[in-house]
């Protein structure tokens, strides 16, 4: 018997998903196909019965944007919502608003999945003069960020040394007081908190792509453990071509 139920959903596609870009901490739109994908997350969860009574989202927008489609979708959106930088996307450094199948190119595609899908392998640093730092370690959204805080690049484990106390000090009270939670976040935001929930290895987490707009259900038991593997509410092939398409994103193009 589940003592607690979980969701975790992956916001849908964002404005630089069809670019292919390495989004990171830039603040992309969520996208028309990512607006579709987040009603259907938001249907899905309707459609099963689903009720919530506390939500966490990340401070960038695909995540908000999704969060509010999914909660109009099941006519919740008084709900409250808690956001935070910890849960933001895994900061790319260099890489953010790179063409991922280019950087393959120039890399190698074993290069970019090591930096995409490794642990410990962070990307190369956000200098000064890249493109895009001022607009991200400059945002007013980042002012109260002491500077070992705010993230210039990060692995994997960086953004889960970030998102973890937060799980541990904000979120798991909730679940304990048995407030339903909805979590609304990042392809890798969501892939740490999934190797801390499952105890997943190094070599695991390289090879877990989790599926864009797909509500993810854990039902855990009193300890916080899973009592079975993750549930997709969605479509079993649309589920396949979703996780397939992210990991598709690395690839050179020929
Ligand atoms: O930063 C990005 O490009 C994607 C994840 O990319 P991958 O790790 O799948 O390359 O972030 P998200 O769309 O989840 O915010």
């Amino acid at each position: 018997m589940a003592a607690y139920k979980l969701v975790l959903t992956w916001h849908g596609k964002s404005a630089w998903n069809p670019e292919n870009r390495f989004s990171s901490w830039y603040d992309a739109n969520l996208s028309l196909a990512g607006h579709k994908e987040a009603k259907r997350s938001g249907q899905a969860l309707r459609d099963a019965g689903y009720e919530f009574d506390i939500c966490f989202t990340s401070v960038q927008k695909r995540a908000i944007q999704t969060l509010w489609t999914v909660l109009d979708a099941i006519d919740q959106m008084w709900l409250p919502v808690v956001r935070t930088w910890c849960l933001n996307e895994q900061h790319y450094g260099g890489l953010t608003g790179l063409n991922k199948a280019e950087t393959a190119a120039e890399h190698g595609e074993a290069q970019v999945k090591i930096w995409r899908r490794s642990y410990h392998v962070p990307p190369p640093p956000m200098e000064p003069d890249h493109p895009f730092y001022s607009n991200i370690s400059k945002d007013r959204r980042y002012e109260g960020l002491t500077e070992d805080q705010l993230p210039s690049w990060e692995s994997l484990k960086g953004t889960t040394a970030r998102g973890l106390p937060f799980w541990n000090e904000e979120i798991i009270p909730q679940i304990k007081e048995r407030q339903r939670v909805l979590i609304v976040a990042h392809g890798n935001s969501l892939r740490g908190i999934v190797k801390h929930l499952e105890g997943l290895s190094e070599e695991a987490i390289m090879e877990l792509n989790l599926p864009t707009g797909i509500p993810i259900v854990y039902e855990l038991d009193n300890n916080l453990k899973p009592i079975k593997l993750m549930q997709f509410l969605g479509n079993e092939e649309t589920i396949r071509k979703a996780m397939e398409a992210v990991a598709a994103q690395g690839k050179v193009k020929k």
